[in-house]
Parts: structure tokens; sequence; C-alpha cells
């Protein structure tokens, strides 16, 4: 049975930071997928953009000055950045070679993209290893996958987000 862990926390803090320290610590495994972080220009928050964890390929991804759609907020959405780097690398993914899936976030911008939907149902039905980051924010696809009896939901607090990479990756490097 995988092991499919949702990283449940409120915005700030610091869900992305388990994710990157967590990928940076794996010894024995390969990770594939993406992190998002926020752009900023002068101190106001303007976008976000999408970095994929293997190959570290990055593009904006939403951005005050993109005209969408999809709008979310106040940005609009490049949905063709989900498709060229956040969904090949997901579809590729292979539990035979040692992989494990990081997705942060499962985020409306990124859930905008339906192909993306698809391919994250398909991925929490197969082999593979999965960690992901959620909001705390009622949203249906998450909350589906959040009532999954096959998940583990792991709240992110300052009390633990410290230690979780290294827990996390002892789980997930240990033959
Ligand atoms: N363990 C930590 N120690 C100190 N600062 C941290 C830690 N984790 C995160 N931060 C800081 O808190 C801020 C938010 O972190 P991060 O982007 O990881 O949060 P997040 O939960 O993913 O946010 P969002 O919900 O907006 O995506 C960043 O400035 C980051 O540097």
């Amino acid at each position: 049975m995988p092991t499919r862990i949702l990283l449940e926390g409120r915005p700030g803090v610091g869900k992305s930071t388990v994710v990157r320290r967590l990928a940076a610590l794996l010894l024995n495994r390969r990770a594939v997928g993406f992190t998002t972080e926020e752009i900023r220009q002068g101190g106001t928050r303007t976008g976000f953009a999408l970095e994929t964890v293997d190959s570290g390929l990055r593009a904006v991804l939403a951005h005050v000055d993109l005209p969408g759609p999809p709008r979310v907020g106040r940005y609009g959405v490049d949905l063709g950045v989900m498709e060229r780097l956040a969904l090949p690398p997901l579809r590729s993914a292979d539990p035979a070679r040692g992989e494990l899936v990081l997705i942060d976030e499962l985020g409306r911008m990124e859930l905008a993209c339906t192909a993306f939907q698809d391919v994250v149902r398909f991925l929490f039905t197969s082999e593979i290893d999965i960690v992901a980051t959620v909001h705390v924010k009622s949203d249906p696809f998450t909350d589906a996958l959040k009532r999954r009896a096959d998940i583990e939901l792991v709240q992110v607090s300052r009390a633990n987000r410290d230690a979780l990479p290294e827990d996390l990756a002892a789980r997930f490097d240990s033959p």
C-alpha cells in the first residue's frame, strides 16, 4: 500500500518549506512534482511561480498582470504552465523506479487545470507514494481527498514544521 500524506495548514505556516526540505533530504528516492512560491514586487505579492522538483524548471503560474482565463482572486492563471511543466513529470512518475510524488500545492490555481485534477485522481489510485499540501479551507476537490481512508492528514504547525521534513524523509528513505 503506498503512503499518501496530505500536509494541511494555514496560509504561511510553512507547508512549502516542509516539501522543499523533504525533497532535499531524500537520499534513496527520486522526488518528482512541483512547488509554488510567491512572487513579490516592492513588498507586495504579485503572483506565484511554479518550479519542478526534479529538474528545477520554473515559470510564472499566476500574476496580477496576466489576463487569464481563468482568474483566481486578483491573479490571472497561465494554465499552459500546468500543462507544460507540472503535468509531464507527474504523468511519468513511476514507483518501480523508486520515485515519489511531491505536490505543493493542491490549490485553487493549480486545480483550475482540469487535466491536473485528472492526474491527481489517477495518482491517488496508483501505487506511488505521495506528499501533497492542502489548505485548511474547504474545497470540494481537496475535501474529498481528505475524507479518504487511505490518506494520512498531517497538520503542519509552527511547533512541528522544523521536525517534519526529517520525520518524513526517514519514512520514505527507509528500505
Ligand atoms: N521552519 C521554518 N522556520 C522558519 N521560517 C519558516 C519555516 N517554514 C516556513 N518559514 C517561513 O514562513 C514563510 C511561509 O512559508 P511557506 O511558504 O513554506 O508557507 P506555506 O504554508 O506553504 O504558505 P502558503 O499557504 O501561502 O503556500 C516563509 O517566509 C518561510 O521562509
